[in-house]
């Protein structure tokens, strides 16, 4: 349903997206996931057309994005991080004039329209101007204007900004039951839980390259152990030295000035060396923990640094 072919975006030669690569099949839920800058966005943009693809190519819903650009965008919903409603109108109104620039009949649209504000639960507001709605009310709106013309391919930025955790999670199941149904579903998102939990594949994006796709599960697996956190008090001293020989010891990355993460594996076996090196080496623990290894830890494997601040530093 969507293929990109060595796809690139240079602004003024600077790369914001760099040989692009991958392939989205329908009924599937795909996430771009990255930090902020990582070349998102403009990835989205070049695949609703908004953006002209400037080497390589791409198809979406059977059209190339250069040469067919009116049939992609007849064929794909498009919800923008910060949405495409008139403010000044009611979300009724904004449902009807969408309706129409698609070409939908008066009939459809209103069948349309009580359906999707009834799934989205936005039925009591809908006579509302959108200025009144609250955040997440508005994103609803949002999502029934990208769907009202029951597109094949749905494109969302950031699906669940502004939205409360009970909203979050029933509009997450909700975008499962339309994939379900057989929409495509390409969604980007700097949170690793929602990567997590809504795509069926990600692909992780760094400073415009991917630098994984696979699973969830299977990108969590690729890191083949658990990750340690340890807290030794603030010493001028890295824990990666003393730990530097150990086989079993993969990444080790300073979070800040006293806490460390790393990969270790056969955790139950190998932890007492570690704390026993730490000891000789003249380092105090004062806490720790032993988790399984999320996408937040995938991004650290993959990229050496950590997906939002920029302050932390990689050390073995
Ligand atoms: N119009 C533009 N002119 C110059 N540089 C741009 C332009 N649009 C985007 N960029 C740059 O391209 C890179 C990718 O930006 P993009 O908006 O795609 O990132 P993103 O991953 O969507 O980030 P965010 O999560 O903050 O929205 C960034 O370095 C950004 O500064």
């Amino acid at each position: 349903m969507i293929t990109l072919d060595h796809v690139s975006r240079f602004y003024k030669e600077v790369p914001a997206v760099e040989d692009l690569t991958f392939r989205v099949e329908k009924g599937e839920i795909f996430g771009l996931l990255g930090p902020s800058g990582a070349g998102k966005t403009t990835t989205i943009r070049l695949l609703t057309t908004l953006l002209p693809v400037q080497s390589g190519s791409a198809q979406v819903a059977g059209h190339d994005v250069t040469k067919a650009g009116k049939q992609v965008r007849a064929n794909i919903g498009y919800i923008s991080q910060t949405g495409s409603s008139d403010r000044t109108r009611t979300g009724r109104a904004n449902l009807r004039l969408i309706g129409r620039l698609y070409g939908l009949s008066d009939a459809a649209i209103k069948t349309r329209t009580a359906s999707l504000a009834t799934i989205l639960q936005i039925t009591d507001i809908l006579d509302r101007r959108v200025s009144t709605y609250s955040g997440g009310q508005k994103r609803r709106l949002d999502i029934a204007l990208g769907l009202l013309h029951q597109p094949t391919v749905l494109f969302m930025d950031e699906p669940t900004t502004g939205l409360d955790p009970q909203n979050r999670k029933d509009l997450l199941q909700y975008l499962k039951k339309l994939a379900g149904n057989g929409l495509t579903i390409l969604f980007t998102t700097h949170l690793m839980d929602e990567a997590d939990v809504l795509a069926d594949r990600v692909s992780i994006i760094d400073q415009g390259k991917i630098v994984a796709l696979d699973t969830p599960d299977h990108l969590k697996q690729s890191l083949q152990g658990d990750i340690l956190t340890l807290s030794i008090g603030a010493h001028d001293q890295t824990v990666a030295s003393p730990l530097d020989d150990l086989p079993y010891i993969r990444n080790v990355h300073q979070l800040s000035a006293e806490d460390f993460r790393m990969e270790i594996a056969d955790s139950a076996a190998n932890v007492p060396e570690v704390f026993q090196r730490l000891t000789i080496a003249g380092l105090t623990i004062h806490s720790f923990s032993i988790t399984k290894p999320t996408l937040n830890d995938v991004f650290i494997a993959r990229t050496g640094h950590a997906p939002i601040t920029s302050d932390t530093q990689e050390t073995k």
